[in-house]
């Protein structure tokens, strides 16, 4: 019972992430907000960094899309799937599309959180499957706020499996 490893990693350890485009529910700044503090999440945990970048060529790409937005995996309304993300890889590897159809919340305890979303999304970006161990994470399902910190232990070692510890600052 534990995390999954995708299979593909990224060869660097300095990654350039692009917000595309934003969701209506959010100021611009909140959506901003989320995406850093989910990767620095990660980053926490990891000798990775990530900086924004306003080029076509970011290695993560964070789009919000409704229905179909051509990638052949539509996104189906309110509820039901909330994103999907590509594991680590050229072109569309790394991006990581949330469903609009959702209401997104900000530093808040309801409603589809996109803080915790991004944060499982960012882990399929940066190379782990589903865990099947259900307090976790990268579990397939949303559970809202758990504890304190959003990484779970069965997430930690994934990650440091892939990309090792942060090196002593
Ligand atoms: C982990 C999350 C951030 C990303 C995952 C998808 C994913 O793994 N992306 O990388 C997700 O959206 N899981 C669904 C799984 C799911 C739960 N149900 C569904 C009903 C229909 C379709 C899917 C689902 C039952 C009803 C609740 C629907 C609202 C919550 N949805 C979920 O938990
Ligand atoms: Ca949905
Ligand atoms: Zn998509
Ligand atoms: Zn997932």
């Amino acid at each position: 019972k534990r995390y999954q490893l995708a299979g593909s990693k990224w060869g660097k350890k300095d990654l350039s992430y692009r917000i595309v485009n934003y969701t209506p529910d959010l100021a611009q700044h909140q959506v901003q907000d989320a995406i850093a503090r989910a990767l620095q999440a990660w980053s926490d945990h990891t000798p990775l960094t990530f900086r924004p970048t306003t080029s076509s060529n970011a290695d993560i790409q964070i789009k919000f899309a409704r229905g179909s937005h051509g990638d052949g995996y539509p996104f189906d309304g309110r509820g039901g799937t909330l994103a999907h993300a590509y594991f680590p890889g050229p072109g569309i590897g790394g991006d990581a599309h949330f469903d609009d159809g959702e209401r997104f919340t900000h530093r808040s305890v309801t409603g589809t959180n996109l803080f915790l979303v991004a944060a499982h999304e960012l882990g399929h970006s940066l190379g782990l499957g589903h865990s099947d161990v259900e307090s976790a994470l990268m579990a397939p399902y949303y559970q809202g706020y758990t504890t304190s910190s959003v990484i779970q232990p069965d997430d930690i070692r994934g990650i440091q499996q892939l990309y090792g510890r942060r090196p002593p600052n």
